[in-house]
Order: structure tokens, then C-alpha cells, then sequence
């Protein structure tokens, strides 16, 4: 029997997509990682089609004829994921046939690792066909298969990019969720954890109210006033004081949750948002006093980087410790996620673990991802 060789050599050009809980769109990274460290060659946004993202939201919800409905908004993420790999290579001509693989996260539609599994979908065999080029996909179940919680995964790359000889740093991505990335100085062990939530409950709450997709800078948050009795109620989540290993999702932060802690209480929606945004500044810095002892520097990345109101919380809530953009680093914060996913799919085409157990709580190292050749 004859073997066909691969047509397509192991660059070290790699694509990382990355739709994570906000919903708010595709960030698409093309990373080389030829020189030892990873240099971001091009970025793309690509907004969520709003049609899919109402399908999407209606999907993090147990619902009638769900399979059919979580295939076809699969099939519209391809295209959409397609879409973002065109852009993306349009500000990059010539080098399509460069990329050694395509790293699709796909969207979470269920976290549930403690029941054994975790759902992205995103039909990346769609995805390599409109693209002809390989895609790995589905990296976080090898993880919880392992005994893992399948998150947070980007803290392996933290440690080889933002890891200092000296300085002991925190790494916190504020997305839909927030995680945090502890980084002792030298070869100690790396730890992580979702916090809890980043924007998730912030988009969720000025969409309802003022039908905005987010609160740019955090304007509408810093109109309000924090109400304490609801940020107690919102701080008593036992979320907040479990111990890693931990992850979290929409599963649990959700409008719903929040509208059993409002009971009983009569607030002005503004006040109610200052109140989300001191819930996600207070449980970040919760977290990164309670499990990150040593701390010296606190680096941010993801969309809440871009709020300045929670920004100046976090400021103050973690002082004296310096909180600054990961931009400080060498990568905008923009583009830290998709950079990771770009590097797990170099990992599995390596064979190379893409997990840290002391991380997700998996009994070892895995190769992360599922290959559409
Ligand atoms: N100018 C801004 N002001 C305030 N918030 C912003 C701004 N720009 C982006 N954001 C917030 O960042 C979010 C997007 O962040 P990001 O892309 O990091 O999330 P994600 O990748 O979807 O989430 P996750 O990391 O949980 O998977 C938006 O939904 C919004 O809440
Ligand atoms: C199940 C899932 O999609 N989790 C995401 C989400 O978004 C942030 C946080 O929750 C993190 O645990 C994870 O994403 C990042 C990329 C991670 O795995 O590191």
C-alpha cells in the first residue's frame, strides 16, 4: 500500500481563532513562531453576524430541537471563521500556503466538566474544506476526558511568553469570563484559575437596558453608584471561594443568576451595572491576594483591558501591586487569546502537551485537539 506524503511541510506559521464567551466576534491571529519567541505577523476582527450571536446565546441554554439547531450555527461559525482566515490573509499575501495549521477554540455552548464534558462547536472539517488548510479544534476534551476542567488552557502559553527570571507576575485575561495566570519567577509551578465574571454580566446588563453591545470604558458603570447590599449577595456565590483548580462559564453567570440576587431589591439600572463592575474588579483582586501570594506585577489582557472604570478599580483594589497592559509585554492585550490558540495547534501537530495539570486538575500532560488534515 502507498502512503501519500503530506503536501504541506511543518512551518512554523500558524492561525489562531479565537470566539470566546462574550460573543462579540473572531479575533484571528497569524503568528510565526520560526524565531523562538511567537511574532504576530497579521490580526483581524471579525464582528459576530448578529443573527448568530442570538443563536448562539439561545444555545447556552438547554432548548427545543438543540442538536439541529447547535449543527446549523456550527456550520454559520465556519463560514464566519472562514471569513476571518480570508481577512486575515488578505493583509498577508503569499502565505496561505505557509500555514502549517489553522487553532479553531470554536464556541463554548456548555462547560460542564465536572459531569465529564465541555462543548465548542464550530465545524471545522467546514472550516478546513473553505480553507484548505489543516484546522485542529476541540482542545479542551482530551483535558476533561483526563479528569481535567478543560480551563483555562492559554496559561502554558503565558508562562513561555510573559514569564519573568525575576519578577513574580499575575497574567489576567478580562473576557466574557476572567482567568488569571500565576507566574513565579524561575522553573516554581504555574497555576491558574477562572476568577469568575469578566464582561459577561456587564454586556448582558447594558444590552437589556440600553441595548448597547458593551459598556465602552465602563461610562455607564462609573454613572452609577455601588450598592453593597447586592455586591454582597453577588460576592456570596461559592464560585468565588472554591479552590482551584475551578473554571466557569455562562453555564453559571448568566442574566438569569443575577436577576435572583436582584430580588427584593429596587435599584436604578445604573447603579446595578457600577455594581457588576465592582463585582468582577473585587473577585479579580480576591483572587489574585488569596492565590497568588508573591505577586509583584499584574498584567491585563482580553476586552476588559479596554475598560478604563475597571481598569482604574483594579488599579486601586491591587495597589501597591502595578497593573498594566500586557502591551507592556510585546502583545496587545487584543490579541493574547488567538495568539494561544495558534500555539496549542503547533503543540498538537508536534505532539506536544498542551495542558498544565497543576492548572485544569488533569492527571497528566495531554496532547490537546482533534486534526481535520
Ligand atoms: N472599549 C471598551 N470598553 C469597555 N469594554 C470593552 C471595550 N472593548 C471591548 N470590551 C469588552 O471586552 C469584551 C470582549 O473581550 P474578549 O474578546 O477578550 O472576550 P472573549 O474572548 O469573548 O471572552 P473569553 O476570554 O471569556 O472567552 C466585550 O464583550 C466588551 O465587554
Ligand atoms: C470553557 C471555556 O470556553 N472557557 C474559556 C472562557 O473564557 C475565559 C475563561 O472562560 C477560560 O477558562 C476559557 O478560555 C481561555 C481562552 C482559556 O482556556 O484559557
Amino acid at each position: 500500500m502507498m502512503f501519500r506524503t503530506p503536501v504541506r511541510p511543518l512551518t512554523d506559521l500558524y492561525i489562531g481563532l479565537m470566539s470566546g464567551t462574550s460573543l462579540d466576534g473572531i479575533d484571528a491571529a497569524l503568528v510565526d513562531f520560526g524565531s523562538g519567541s511567537p511574532q504576530l505577523v497579521a490580526a483581524h476582527f471579525e464582528p459576530m453576524p448578529d443573527t448568530l450571536r442570538a443563536d448562539l446565546l439561545a444555545l447556552q441554554q438547554p432548548g427545543e430541537n438543540e442538536l439541529h439547531r447547535a449543527s446549523l450555527a456550527a456550520n454559520a461559525l465556519a463560514l464566519a471563521y472562514a471569513r476571518a482566515v480570508e481577512e486575515l490573509l488578505a493583509h498577508s499575501s503569499g502565505k496561505r500556503r505557509a500555514v502549517a495549521a489553522i487553532g479553531c477554540h470554536g464556541q463554548t455552548i456548555r462547560h460542564q466538566p465536572d459531569s465529564g464534558y465541555t462543548v465548542q462547536i464550530g465545524n471545522a472539517a467546514l472550516l478546513a474544506e473553505l480553507t484548505a488548510i489543516p484546522v485542529v479544534s476541540d482542545f479542551r476534551s482530551r483535558d476533561v476526558a483526563a479528569g481535567g476542567q478543560g480551563a483555562p488552557l492559554v496559561p502554558a502559553f503565558h508562562s513561555g511568553l510573559f514569564r519573568d527570571a525575576q519578577m513574580h507576575r499575575v497574567v489576567v485575561n478580562i473576557g466574557g469570563i476572567a482567568n488569571l495566570t500565576d507566574l513565579p519567577p524561575g522553573d516554581g509551578t504555574v497555576t491558574g484559575f477562572d476568577s469568575g465574571p469578566g464582561n459577561v454580566l456587564l454586556d448582558g446588563w447594558i444590552a437589556r437596558h440600553r441595548h448597547a453591545q458593551y459598556d465602552a470604558n465602563g461610562d455607564w458603570a462609573a454613572s452609577g453608584q455601588v450598592n453593597q447590599a447586592l455586591l454582597d449577595r453577588l460576592l456570596s456565590e461559592p464560585y468565588f471561594n472554591a479552590p482551584p483548580p475551578k473554571s466557569t462559564g455562562r453555564d453559571l453567570f448568566h442574566l438569569a443568576w443575577l436577576d435572583q440576587q436582584l430580588s427584593g431589591l429596587a435599584l436604578p439600572p445604573e447603579d446595578i451595572q457600577a455594581t457588576l463592575l465592582e463585582l468582577t474588579a473585587r473577585s479579580i483582586a480576591h483572587a489574585t491576594f488569596q492565590h497568588c501570594h508573591a505577586a509583584e506585577e499584574v498584567y491585563l489582557c482580553g476586552g476588559g483591558a479596554r475598560n478604563g472604570a475597571l481598569v482604574q478599580r483594579l488599579q486601586a483594589l491591587l495597589a501597591p501591586l502595578p497593573v498594566a497592559s500586557t502591551e507592556a509585554l510585546g502583545l496587545h492585550p487584543d490579541w493574547v487569546e488567538a495568539c494561544a490558540f495558534a500555539w496549542l495547534a503547533r503543540q498538537r501537530l508536534h505532539h506536544l502537551p498542551g495542558n498544565l495539570p497543576a492548572v485544569t486538575g488533569a492527571k497528566g500532560e495531554c496532547v490537546l485537539g482533534a486534526v481535520h488534515a
